[in-house]
């Protein structure tokens, strides 16, 4: 991975009522693909220049869109390494069309979490390698399995010694092929949308999660077996036949975080407020940590929520 964090803006296309309104929208947002800026303009004279790692307008497709922002975890993830894909943007930009969407009825419509998995299903060997999931929602700082809601309260265990970060509580299911992962995914958007219903919140005031897991059998010896049978004096065909498999473990985590925006505080009050203090918990140490990670600083404050709490060993790295 070139560098630790990449930020990527979508412009999704104005919708109708957008488009009666909003009639001044272009002389106030304009894009510069080639130039990988967004400009604001405040008025006739001011205006805001923002640099992103990829521009995406409108027009972009989602496979582009797959391409450019995550295609390149997806990869890492399958030479080993953990990596985080996340969207973020207020209620109704886009971030559930663009993780979320299943393509049932047009392929060129399915979002990143469908892509990614066709990706890592086409690359492993089905005899030696394994793929499972988690999705979970996290809402009021607490975590939910949204595949078997009755469980809302899962605690995040993290390994002291190897700083692996687990769910042991939720459930974890493997995937053996593109149409059991659309299930699962299905599974969990109906659980998602009941859990809502029955709090009377909106899906966007909670984060969705999904957690992948891979693991490998990796070919070839490492190192350390080379040394250990010279040492040994055995002769290496001897210890590979008397040697596990050595298995590499990496994770993707796609995250659909809350809705943005910001919540009127005189407006709020009692549940409402907490609700949004809840988010502004996590999106602001969520932040907190990506400017650590972006600035390669050695300590990324991952403590103060569980979502980056939940994300401190999806980084990257
Ligand atoms: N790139 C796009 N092209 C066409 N339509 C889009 C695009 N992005 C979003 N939309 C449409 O805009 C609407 C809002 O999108 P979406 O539900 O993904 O937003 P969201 O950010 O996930 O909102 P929420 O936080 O409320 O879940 C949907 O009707 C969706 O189909």
């Amino acid at each position: 991975v070139s560098s630790r964090v990449r930020v990527a803006v979508r412009l999704r296309p104005r919708n109708a009522e957008e488009q009666a309104a909003d009639a001044d929208f272009a002389d106030c947002v304009e894009l510069q693909p080639e130039l990988k800026r967004l400009k604001l303009r405040k008025n006739n004279w001011e205006s805001d220049t923002f640099e992103f790692d990829e521009v995406l307008t409108e027009f972009s497709s989602q496979k582009r869109v797959y391409e450019v922002v995550a295609k390149p975890v997806v990869e890492s993830v399958l030479e080993g390494y953990n990596g985080t894909v996340m969207a973020y943007g207020q209620t109704g930009t886009g971030k559930t069309f663009t993780l979320g969407r299943l393509g049932d009825e047009d392929t060129a419509a399915r979002g990143i979490m469908v892509r990614a998995m066709e990706d890592i299903l086409a690359d492993i060997t089905p005899e030696t390698d394994t793929v499972s999931l988690s999705y979970l929602q996290l809402y009021m700082e607490m975590i939910q399995d949204l595949l078997d809601p009755v469980n809302d309260n899962i605690a995040i265990v993290e390994d002291p010694r190897t700083g692996d970060v687990s769910l042991p509580g939720a459930t974890v299911v493997e995937v053996r092929d593109q149409k059991s992962f659309m299930d699962l995914l299905r599974i969990g958007e109906a659980h998602r949308v009941a859990a809502n219903t029955k709090l009377n919140t909106e899906s966007s005031r909670s984060h969705a999660i999904l957690m992948v897991n891979v693991r490998r059998a990796v070919k070839g010896r490492s190192e350390m077996n080379v040394s250990m049978s010279a040492e040994n004096g055995h002769s290496s065909s001897m210890m590979d036949s008397l040697r596990p498999p050595i298995v590499r473990k990496s994770k993707l985590v796609v995250v659909d975080l809350a809705g943005s925006e910001r919540i009127d505080k005189s407006g709020s009050e009692g549940h409402t407020l907490e609700e949004a203090k809840s988010i502004n918990l996590s999106l602001s140490s969520l932040g907190k940590c990506i400017n650590a990670l972006a600035e390669s600083s050695a300590h990324v404050p991952v403590r103060d929520s569980k979502l980056t709490r939940l994300l401190k060993d999806s980084f990257g790295g």
